[in-house]
């Protein structure tokens, strides 16, 4: 079977995890994990969020596997504050290089700028990078249910709770999503794209919105450009959203986020 861009992925990334903890040995990642500001809670940002409206996490995001470069004009620290003033509820900051051009400082810059919790957009296989991601100063880790084993993922989860951070589990099918509630975190989301094919459909948040059970926190995760589709996410149950590509696309950031979470039925 040929590799997926998947598989691509955790190719280099378990490379580069070996390289930094041969740079970086994981005692002084915690010393720096330790010196780092207190962690804002994201889980709790969003649950308030929605119980007036809508969650919104807002992604710093230059450029993806599928669509290349997405935005030129590239300053974490301003898109994080244009995203701030627009009304998002939190921040995703992709750090991932060889994929999507982010980088680790960007989660820095962008958290700094802002009073918002963050999220650590990356592919996550060791807990060396859960404690890296707090030495960064994220709030909040990815776990993708598609790239780990149930061991990795619960490893990885654990790991973030033991530094106070939250853990967003993503899920893209029925089988993912059975896994990810056997693990502890309430923050389920559901990737309307295939991490394999690229394929987007918002049929897959539609569909897997109903085996949910109350009680967890379901984010609807990419290929949602207007009022309308998260209307049609919040119909479904997902009244949070992970949203990079269509508000970085635009040139006034704060304007097309503050639109964005218009109520489509009262504008
Ligand atoms: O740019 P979009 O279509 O709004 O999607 C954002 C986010 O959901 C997407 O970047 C994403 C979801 N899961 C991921 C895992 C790794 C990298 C990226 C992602």
């Amino acid at each position: 079977m040929t590799d997926t861009i998947l598989d691509r992925i955790k190719a280099y990334k378990l490379d580069e995890i070996a390289d930094d903890k041969a740079s970086l040995p994981l005692a002084d990642v915690e010393a720096a994990a330790h010196n780092a500001p207190p962690v804002r809670g994201f889980a709790e940002a969003l649950g308030r969020a929605q119980a007036k409206g809508y969650g919104l996490i807002a992604e710093v995001k230059k450029a993806s596997p599928s669509k290349g470069l997405i935005r030129k004009d590239f300053h974490p620290a301003s898109l994080a504050e244009a995203y701030e003033a627009g009304g998002a509820t939190c921040l995703s900051v992709l750090t991932d290089r060889p994929s999507f051009q982010g980088a680790k400082p960007f989660l820095t810059q962008a958290r700094k700028a802002t009073s918002l919790p963050a999220l650590r957009k990356d592919f996550m296989y060791d807990p060396y990078q859960v404690v890296e991601a707090r030495a960064l100063h994220a709030d909040c880790i990815l776990i993708i249910m598609a790239s780990v084993s149930d061991a990795q993922a619960a490893e990885l989860e654990d790991t973030a709770f033991d530094w106070g951070m939250d853990a967003l589990i993503e899920v893209h099918d029925r089988a993912e999503l059975d896994r990810a509630l056997v693990l502890k975190s309430p923050l389920i989301g559901i990737n309307n794209r295939n991490l394999k094919t690229f394929e987007t459909t918002l049929e897959t948040t539609r569909e897997l919105s109903k085996a949910v059970p109350p009680g967890r926190l379901m984010i609807s995760e990419s290929g949602l450009n207007t009022p309308e589709d998260l209307a049609d996410m919040a119909s479904c149950g997902a009244r949070s959203f992970l949203i990079g590509e269509s508000l970085m696309r635009q040139e006034n950031v704060a304007e097309a986020t503050r639109a964005l979470l218009k109520d489509p039925v009262a504008a």
